[in-house]
């Protein structure tokens, strides 16, 4: 039975939680067949998470994915004093109490979004205390934006030894502020720390991104007033004070476009539910263009692949919705083997190819031009032992392991466990051989 999970190691952790020596091993070229569920989204639960510290009382999260972000996020609320509990998918988080405002730097440093709870304590508590923020190495992540647009609604912020010593005494003040970048993070910092300030914040060239207008609606069934999210510029009325309330988490379309690629890897046939096809129509086309057929539903995606996948002109990263960054290593997997060249741009990150050396193990032909990758698609790609470098260029290997001749053995899997729930487990059940071992 491949789904089974072989411990050779003394104690075995928590299922789904990798420690460094858990790997992932694939025997690979089963073309994948049947259904297949998505979860909910990751970068939507996390800022989601973010924002019940602005709520008075409890807040209920369905559709929230049991990932190592999610629980990192649930750590740093539990240290701020909330309660919070999980049930499956369920999170109640009870922010009645707040205790503390600062966060821990090991928290801080487990994933990128703990930077929004910035916006979110100083909004609450009127002063925190944070550091820099951790999240896959994908080149330099500042954080300056938020910071000048924070300062802009009326924080102090002092940066003394690698802490961000953050009060807003007698609370924010709404203003208008243009991002020079549509960035997502940032956005999602002033979304937060606005909803609960003095008048009316304009943010102008704001980020699209579903998991920005997630965010919006969760803030709005609080009581707090935000107009036009998902447009490029957002309008914010701060409130007095926001209830909790219960709402589920939008579905993840990384992990749908994932699940898109694994089956285009390996001349698949399945059926992809849950999603929202709307999210990821950037990147069906792409789909189309390798020459899988697509029969799609406004929340379901059948995808029949063919032998072999045909080359793709031009893919370039782009803020939402042009074709999203963290879908772009695993399509890359799947044109590793594509018949042609295929141009990838890498718009977003400065170093987001470090899954390339990787494939290169596995046999894939990719040249690297600054933001440009050429992918000469090989015949096939063979099993060999590589690495995850970050989230996503770990599920590139896991798509390239599926579709490739032999074992592949992937290890630092815990980078692929902050995004993906249970993996192993799904691909099993459209017929992969995969398991986690120790
Ligand atoms: C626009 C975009 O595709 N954003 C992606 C980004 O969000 P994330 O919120 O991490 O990143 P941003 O959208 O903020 O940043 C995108 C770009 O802006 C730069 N930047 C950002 C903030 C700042 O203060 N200063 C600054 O220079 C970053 O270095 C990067 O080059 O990574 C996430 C994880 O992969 C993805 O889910 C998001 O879709
Ligand atoms: C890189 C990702 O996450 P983070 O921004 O938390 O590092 C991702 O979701 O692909």
């Amino acid at each position: 039975m491949p789904c089974k999970r072989t411990n050779i190691g003394e104690s075995a952790p928590k299922y789904g939680r990798s420690v460094v020596v858990e790997r992932f091993v694939i025997s690979g070229g089963i073309p994948l067949e049947g259904e297949i569920s998505v979860h909910g989204a990751k970068n939507s639960s996390l800022p989601l998470l973010a924002a019940t510290v602005l709520c008075k009382n409890e807040s209920v999260l369905h559709n929230c994915p049991n990932l190592s972000d999610v629980d990192a996020a649930c750590k740093i609320l539990k240290y701020l004093g909330c309660g919070v509990k999980r049930e499956g998918n369920t999170v109640a988080v009870n922010t009645k109490e707040i205790t503390h405002s600062d966060v821990p730097d090991d928290l801080m440093r487990e994933m990128r979004s703990s930077v929004v709870f910035l916006g979110a304590i100083v909004a609450r508590l009127g002063r925190a205390e944070i550091c820099f923020p951790g999240g896959c190495e994908l080149g330099a992540r500042p954080i300056d934006l938020h910071l000048q647009a924070l300062r802009k609604l009326g924080m102090e912020i002092e940066e003394s030894h690698g802490k961000l010593i953050c009060s807003a005494e007698h609370g924010l003040v709404g203003t208008s502020i243009n991002l020079t970048f549509p960035s997502v993070g940032a956005t999602e910092n002033i979304m937060l720390a606005a909803a609960l300030a003095e008048g009316e914040t304009v943010i102008n060239n704001a980020a699209q991104e579903p998991e920005i207008i997630d965010l919006a609606n969760f803030v709005n069934a609080c009581g707090g007033k935000v107009k036009d999210a998902g447009k490029s510029r957002i309008i914010i009325e701060g409130v007095k004070e926001l209830h909790g309330c219960e709402y589920r988490v939008i579905p993840d379309r990384i992990v749908a476009a994932t699940y898109l690629c694994c089956a285009a890897a390996t001349g698949g046939n399945i059926l992809v539910k849950d999603l929202c096809a709307d999210h990821i129509a950037s990147i069906l086309p792409l789909m189309e263009e390798m020459g899988c057929k697509l029969d799609i539903t406004q929340d379901s995606v059948a995808i029949r692949a063919p032998k072999r996948l045909k080359a793709l002109k031009d893919v370039r990263t782009m803020p939402y919705p042009g074709f999203p960054t963290d879908a772009q290593a695993p399509l890359m997997a799947a044109a590793a083997t594509a018949n042609g060249t295929s141009i990838f741009a890498e718009n977003i990150f400065e170093s987001r190819y470090k899954h390339v050396g990787e494939l290169c193990r596995m046999g894939a032909d990719i040249k690297i031009a600054g933001k440009v990758a050429l992918v000469e698609g090989v015949d096939t790609l063979y099993g060999a032992n590589v690495r995850a470098t970050d989230l996503r260029g770990g599920a590139a290997l896991i798509i390239a392991g599926l579709g490739a001749k032999g074992r592949t053995e992937i290890s630092e899997i815990k980078h692929i466990d902050r995004g993906y729930e249970e993996i192993e487990k799904n691909l099993c059940l459209l017929g992969a051989d995969i398991k986690r071992m120790l």
